[in-house]
């Protein structure tokens, strides 16, 4: 059966247009085709089940790219609803979680047992491709206590972590065999004690340890704001000494963030970008389009 339809200027617009945005994506699918990319999905920009499915296609619209694709997810939001429901108080010191014993379990409950199957299962819809595992699976991380700098002072808040060692052994193997592996950052300390971690202080460890290229932090705003909360004005591209400098003057939830693109490229990630997690495929267009979106972290 023979099929047609009409040619109109409308429509042979709209395909140079579609064309135009697939050239684009060459020099970009050259640059990451075998290489390393760890996104690190925040809690807050797990809006709604449309934005989660459509950052699920675009982790393995990458990984059928060829790049070597990492997700390391948060669930602040999702932990904190939960400790609510139970009654139990959670309050932030420094942008990170103080964290009691009782709380520790409920949020290794929530990343592992529920964060990460959900995005497990999302990635999955599309093929046998995602692994979950924890900063506990195969001695990935190892964490120590640490504190909240709170007026230059480092103050206790619990049961809370910095990654100290990684081995990302079991990662390697994974992405080797075609999988895309989803870390929950959960992680012991030298005695097996499990700490909470700060997913993007876990994302960055694990970028630097696999020799990532690059970083990509998908959060709930649209990158750095040089004034938080006064001015609309984005920050596009920073470098590590500029960002060393404004560290010290930022508030809540970017502190651990910047903290962890710092870290990142100083320890030999090429580039950390944060990006707006509540743009649809703000991933997609962030690795392959020219446009760049977010803040950009280079290396001094
Ligand atoms: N300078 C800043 N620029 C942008 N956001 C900031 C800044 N300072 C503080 N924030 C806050 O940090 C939040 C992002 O961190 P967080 O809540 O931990 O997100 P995520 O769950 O993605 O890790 C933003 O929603 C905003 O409220
Ligand atoms: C120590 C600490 O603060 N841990 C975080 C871990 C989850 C996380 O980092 O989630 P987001 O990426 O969504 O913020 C917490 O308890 O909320």
């Amino acid at each position: 059966m023979t099929t047609t339809s009409p040619t109109t200027a409308a429509s042979q617009a709209s395909a140079v247009e579609k064309a135009a945005v697939l050239t684009e994506a060459l020099p970009w699918l050259k640059e990451f085709h075998g290489k390393t990319i760890v996104v690190k999905y925040g809690g807050n920009a797990m809006v709604d089940d449309e934005l989660k499915q459509a950052f699920a296609s675009d982790i393995v619209f990458l990984r059928h790219c060829g790049v070597r694709v990492v997700v390391v997810h948060g669930g602040g939001p999702q932990i904190s609803a939960m400790l609510a429901r139970l009654g139990i108080d959670s309050e932030f010191r420094g942008g990170l979680r103080v964290t009691t014993p009782e709380a520790m379990d409920v949020v290794g409950m929530v990343l592992v047992g529920k964060v990460g199957r959900e995005l497990v299962g999302l990635l999955n819809a599309h093929g046998p491709f995602a692994v979950g595992m924890s900063g506990e699976d195969a001695g990935l991380f190892t964490a120590e206590r640490r504190g909240a700098m709170i007026n230059g002072e480092s103050v206790d808040i619990g049961l809370v972590g910095d990654v100290v060692d990684v081995r990302p052994e079991a990662v390697v193997d994974l992405i080797d065999a075609g999988r895309i592996p989803v870390v929950s950052t959960i992680a012991p300390d030298e005695d097996g004690q499990a700490h909470n971690v700060n997913a993007d202080t876990a994302a960055s460890a694990l970028a630097v340890a696999l020799g990532a290229e690059k970083l990509v932090v998908l959060t709930d705003v649209a990158g750095l704001y040089r004034n938080w909360p006064e001015s609309e004005e984005i920050v596009t591209q920073i470098d590590a000494a500029e960002l060393a400098e404004l560290l010290p003057s930022l508030a809540s939830g970017m502190v651990p963030k910047m903290e962890a693109c710092l870290r990142a490229v100083q320890s030999g990630v090429s580039r950390a970008t944060v990006i707006d997690g509540r743009v649809p495929h703000s991933l997609l267009l962030e690795i392959f389009t020219d446009a760049g979106s977010g803040t950009q972290v280079i290396p001094s």
